[in-house]
């Protein structure tokens, strides 16, 4: 789903943080200056998981002789990925918060932008003071800046500074407590030198909150400020979907903000309204009333997808959710077919199905066509080729069809690709015209929580679906 595209970008485009962390950055890396944050595991909200496999760096860091008794190999590096404004410099500094660490706080962009010649010292004195004031966090923001694949363009100052960072992690002796915690939006970028064992081994990937984590840091962000029982933060979180942490700091921050400026006592639900309107005109998106309506078209197009997946029976659902996830606005996660190299004609056809019926749910719903389907109409498209081309399961006989044959034959193929997905998509659309209230039912489970489980698909579908 890639109609919000543009939105999301702009959702994505930092906002003006006026609550910063307990923690600033100070003087970059002039002088590699340290901070003690005291930034805890409790400031972080949400992210349960991520802060239990956490839990073991904090672990070893407080009492590294348990581990190195044992001959347990030292954890180096730690990546964070994700999108941004998603807790990623907060999680650095709570687990030096949580270890009474150094936290050195560096971004990959200034080792490589403001001098020619300087980013390999600069790491190097880095490390070096990092050493000297152990236990410490190094924390390297943006740091595809100075580790993205060598090979993409030449630039020997990223070279040599990404060479001594290299170098610098594997000269760790056993006793350096020193963890290095890199963060990324894009993984797919760094060079595989920066990712193998020894190095950053450990990836975490860090997403946009749910509704759930979307509740937990409104909580924290108002938990020091006196909040008029008129604020319901569940119903903040809801109209919130698409924000990140940084928003929603950025939203209680603001609200605090309006209160002084009526010489209100305390912050009313009018305040927060006011702030996340204006947090949302900052985004140069319209209104809530648009964000609204963007989720109930993700819901109806992901509710599609998965009731349909359904009702084929291929592939089995693991989980369904309208939370953004890199390029998506939702998506439908299925178990993997095992180890199939054979499907049948209708296997096919039923996976043609399954990809059409977002793009039939929203036609049935709207009645528009959006840009949304753009992905699944490119697998559909690619199977429709296939069948025709490659397996003989057209009209133009049991044949393959390639090379000169196929520029030859090339609109009789389009006509027969074009017919087979058009048969499906009628029979997509009379699918879900048929169990049009488990569609309802479906979508509306997807937007008031946001991700769905099997079981819960399960146990939505009440009666027998009609096939
Ligand atoms: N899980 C969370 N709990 C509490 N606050 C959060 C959480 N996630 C984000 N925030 C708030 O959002 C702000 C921005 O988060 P942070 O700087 O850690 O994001 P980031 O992932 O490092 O972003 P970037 O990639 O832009 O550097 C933080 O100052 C914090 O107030
Ligand atoms: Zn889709």
């Amino acid at each position: 789903m890639k109609m919000l595209d543009n939105f999301l970008k702009k959702l994505n485009k930092p906002v003006p943080v006026f609550a910063q962390t307990k923690m600033e950055k100070e003087n970059p890396t002039d002088d590699a200056a340290s901070t003690k944050p005291k930034t805890t595991f409790e400031d972080v909200a949400g992210l349960e998981e991520i802060k239990e496999e956490l839990f073991e760096i904090v672990d070893f860091m407080k009492s590294p002789d348990k581990y190195k008794k044992m001959g347990a190999k030292i954890p180096k590096g730690v990546l964070f990925y994700g999108p941004p404004g998603t807790g990623k410099t907060l999680l650095a500094s709570a687990v030096a918060g949580e270890t009474n660490s150094s936290f050195f706080n560096v971004t990959g962009s200034e080792f490589v932008e403001k001098y020619v010649g300087v980013g390999a010292k600069r790491v190097r004195t880095l490390f070096e003071k990092a050493r000297k004031e152990a236990p410490s966090i190094i924390f390297i923001d943006e740091i595809d800046a100075i580790g993205a694949k060598r090979h993409l363009e030449s630039n020997n100052e990223k070279d040599q500074t990404l060479n001594q960072l290299l170098v610098e992690m594997d000269g760790f002796t056993k006793d350096s407590n020193v963890i290095i915690v890199g963060a990324t939006n894009r993984l797919d970028l760094l060079d595989e030198a920066l990712l193998r064992p020894g190095r950053f081994d450990r990836h975490i990937h860090i997403g946009s909150p749910n509704y759930h984590t979307r509740y937990e840091i409104l909580k924290v962000h108002t938990n020091n400020k006196p909040i008029d029982s008129s604020v319901d933060l569940e119903v903040l979180a809801k109209k919130t979907h698409g924000f990140n942490g940084a928003h929603l700091s950025n939203i209680a921050n603001e609200a605090a903000i309006f209160a002084v400026r009526d010489k209100s006592d305390v912050i009313t639900s009018v305040h927060f309204d006011k702030a996340l309107e204006r947090v949302i005109a900052g985004l140069e998106s319209k209104s809530s009333v648009l964000i609204e309506k963007e989720k109930k078209i993700v819901s109806y197009h992901e509710a599609g997808h998965a009731l349909v997946s359904n009702l084929v029976g291929l592939c089995p659902i693991q989980k369904i959710s309208i939370v953004p996830r890199g390029q998506a606005l939702g998506y439908v996660l299925q178990l993997p077919d095992e180890d199939r190299y054979i499907y049948t004609k209708d296997e096919l056809i039923g996976k043609m199905k399954i990809l059409l019926a977002g793009k039939a749910s929203e036609e049935i719903i709207f009645n528009h066509k959006s840009t949304g389907a753009k992905d699944d109409l490119k697998k559909v498209t690619d199977i429709a080729n296939q069948m025709v081309c490659e397996y003989g399961m057209s009209n133009l006989g049991f044949m393959t069809i390639d090379g000169n044959v196929k520029s030859f034959m090339s609109e009789k193929i389009q006509k027969e690709a074009n017919d087979i997905v058009q048969t499906c998509y009628k029979e997509t659309l009379e699918l879900l015209k048929n169990n049009i209230n488990d569609l309802h039912v479906v979508s509306k489970h997807l937007f008031d929580k946001e991700t769905m489980t099997h079981e819960e698909l399960k146990s939505l579908i009440t009666k027998e679906c009609v096939n």
